[in-house]
């Protein structure tokens, strides 16, 4: 079976910064795949090479076989690829509701009606609905990333794919947040995820890559993955938890 989503001989280089070394991954349809990394390794490079907000410099990125290297965010996001930002960045002054019909008119290219429909049952299955005329910028930190997670699911994403968007809550907040990712899983929706927050992680991903000076030094079972000698000697003296 084809991959969703594969990175072909990908090279990408900041100056004297590797990023990414003729770098390959296939991802099947359906995983939750986690990136580790230290700090400054790449890995939000790598999320920004696959959604189209930036452009390698050498190989190639696939989406269900296709070479989508020349595609824009908007192409790749109207495919179904959607980003979450660590960084929850909602239209402050627009209501939630207006928010999320905003990625489902302009992300999934859904008619009003369509639209409608699909933001309110997202806002009900995010616990927003009660939120749903209020100005986004006034939402607590939880509900403004619950927000994040809605406006990226309301493109009809098929690979979604999150950047430490769990960092900043509490242990009850993140286990909230937690659960609506599973739920987003439990749909079929391929996950791509990198996040320091690492039992929140752990608790949704099956496979773990661990980038390190442009190359993925580690692939596999998380526990494992972690288990590494070549991995716990990178963030030896990092704190990877919290
Ligand atoms: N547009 C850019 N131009 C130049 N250098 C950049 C650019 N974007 C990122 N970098 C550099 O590339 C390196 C990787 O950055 P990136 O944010 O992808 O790493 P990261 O693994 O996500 O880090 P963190 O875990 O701290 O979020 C950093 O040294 C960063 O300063």
């Amino acid at each position: 079976m084809a991959a969703i989503l594969a990175l072909r001989a990908l090279t990408k280089s900041f100056g004297a910064i590797t990023i990414a070394r003729d770098l390959n991954l296939e991802i099947q349809e359906g995983e939750a795949v986690g990136i580790l990394g230290p700090n400054g390794a790449g890995k939000t490079t790598i999320l920004a090479l696959m959604t189209g907000a930036l452009r390698p410099d050498n190989g190639s990125i696939e989406y269900e076989g296709l070479d989508i290297r020349g595609m824009s965010v908007e192409e790749r996001c109207r495919l179904g690829m959607a980003r979450a930002f660590q960084i929850p960045q909602p239209f402050g002054g627009m209501t939630v509701f207006e928010n999320v019909m905003v990625a489902a008119r302009h992300g999934a290219g859904l008619n009003a009606k369509e639209a409608q429909a699909i933001s309110l049952e997202l806002l009900e299955r995010s616990g927003l609905l009660p939120f749903a005329n209020l100005a986004a910028g006034k939402l607590t930190l939880l509900n403004r990333k619950r927000l994040e997670l809605t406006r990226a699911l309301a493109t009809k994403p098929k690979v979604l794919l999150l950047d430490e968007i769990a960092g900043g809550l509490s242990q009850l907040e993140s286990e909230d947040l937690i659960n609506l990712i599973l739920q987003v899983k439990e749909s079929g929706v391929t996950i791509v995820w990198i996040e320091h927050v690492l039992h929140a992680l752990l608790s949704v991903v099956s496979r773990t890559l661990v980038l390190y000076q442009g190359n993925f030094i580690a692939d596999g079972d998380p526990h494992k993955v972690l288990a590494d000698p070549k991995v716990s000697e990178i963030y030896m003296g990092i704190e990877v938890d919290g």
